[in-house]
């Protein structure tokens, strides 16, 4: 059986477009993008996207690692499943992005930008994923799921976590149960729409989405995957319909809602977060954060915790989110 991370970096058009194991039916929808199907009826429709931003390799390793195990037979596959490399150009030259940050493009605003490969990947994984959802209702299933795995540039206090994307709807008790059980440490709510494939999958299919940090992007290889045992389980009993781990986690989930964010959208930007700052780092009121013409970012709750920030994004996107516990 083939490897989907070796032939999606080899860059080689497949051989064979679709097939069958012993278990399940594959279809290849893209390059990187694979779809699983099991032969029984299913309750639910699931995207599992990796490599969004090409450097954040680890994440990429455990979907090839699952995808494997689901194609030899090793794993039973109980739900629909669209697996998605989201990046390969970028995924092949280590880097978050080739062009431009594909995480900022979805739902339509790909078409702000200059037309490149990024802005046609984006535009590519919309149509795919909306073709999946629509075919998985037809064949009956009741339940969407999208979880997008990344990894972080800066180490973090909170190692691994999840941000919700904003809905009107109230969040799914399933998807937070699932969350528990994958051992994340953290939660963060953001208050405004942005252009993430999750925001994406939660806002026009109603999703149960969720973007999941898993640690610090390091290079295919380097990764040390002792690091993510309970988030692999958690994949595990997803796509086979087990009953969900036992949290190990020491101490509870910690919620936080997105404050600000802080957008670059001037030539003159200055970010005053130290550059060895963890993620999750904690400034008080009246710490300046950040400045541009016309423009003063300031702590204005009594504390604030800093969360990606990073003065070297485009003008008109953000460089850096401000939180508070819930
Ligand atoms: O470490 C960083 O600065 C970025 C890590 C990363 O790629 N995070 C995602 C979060 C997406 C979300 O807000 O849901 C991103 O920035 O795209
Ligand atoms: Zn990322």
């Amino acid at each position: 059986m083939f490897d989907l991370l070796a032939t999606t970096l080899s860059g080689d058009a497949v051989t064979e477009p679709a097939g069958q194991s012993e278990t399940l039916d594959w279809q290849w929808r893209g390059e990187g993008i694979l779809e699983l199907s099991p032969r029984q009826p299913c309750e639910a429709a699931v995207v599992i996207s990796a490599g969004i931003h090409g450097n954040e390799t680890a994440p990429v390793e455990l979907l090839n690692q699952l995808v494997s195990e689901l194609l030899s037979g090793e794993r039973l596959l109980r739900v629909r499943l669209l697996v998605i490399l989201g990046n390969p150009p970028s995924m092949r030259i280590n880097k978050r992005f080739v062009e431009a940050d594909m995480n900022r493009m979805f739902g339509g605003r790909h078409a702000r930008y200059t037309p490149n490969d990024e802005t046609r990947r984006a535009q590519e994984l919309e149509q795919v994923m909306a073709l999946f959802y629509r075919s998985a209702t037809a064949a009956g299933t009741t339940q969407r799921f999208h979880y997008d795995l990344h990894t972080a540039i800066r180490g973090s206090k909170h190692v691994r976590f999840g941000l919700l994307p904003l809905q009107t709807r109230a969040k799914s008790e399933t998807m937070l149960a699932w969350l528990d059980a994958a051992g994340l440490d953290a939660l963060v709510h953001h208050r405004s729409p942005g252009g993430t494939f999750t925001h994406f999958s939660s806002e026009v299919f109603q999703a149960d989405s969720c973007t999941l940090e898993l640690g610090k992007a390091l290079p295919f290889g380097n990764n040390d995957h002792t690091q993510f045992t309970a988030i692999r389980r958690a994949l595990e009993t997803l796509v086979s319909g087990e009953p969900l781990p036992a949290r190990q986690a020491a101490s509870p989930l910690v919620h936080y809602r997105v404050v600000q964010d802080v957008i670059r959208s001037q030539e003159d930007f200055e970010l005053f977060i130290p550059a060895e700052a963890l993620n999750f780092t904690a400034f008080s009121q009246g710490f300046v954060i950040a400045k541009e013409s016309g423009k003063i970012y300031k702590v204005e709750a009594e504390e604030e915790v800093v969360l990606f920030p990073n003065p070297n994004v485009a003008l008109g996107l953000r460089a850096g989110l401000m939180l508070v516990k819930m």
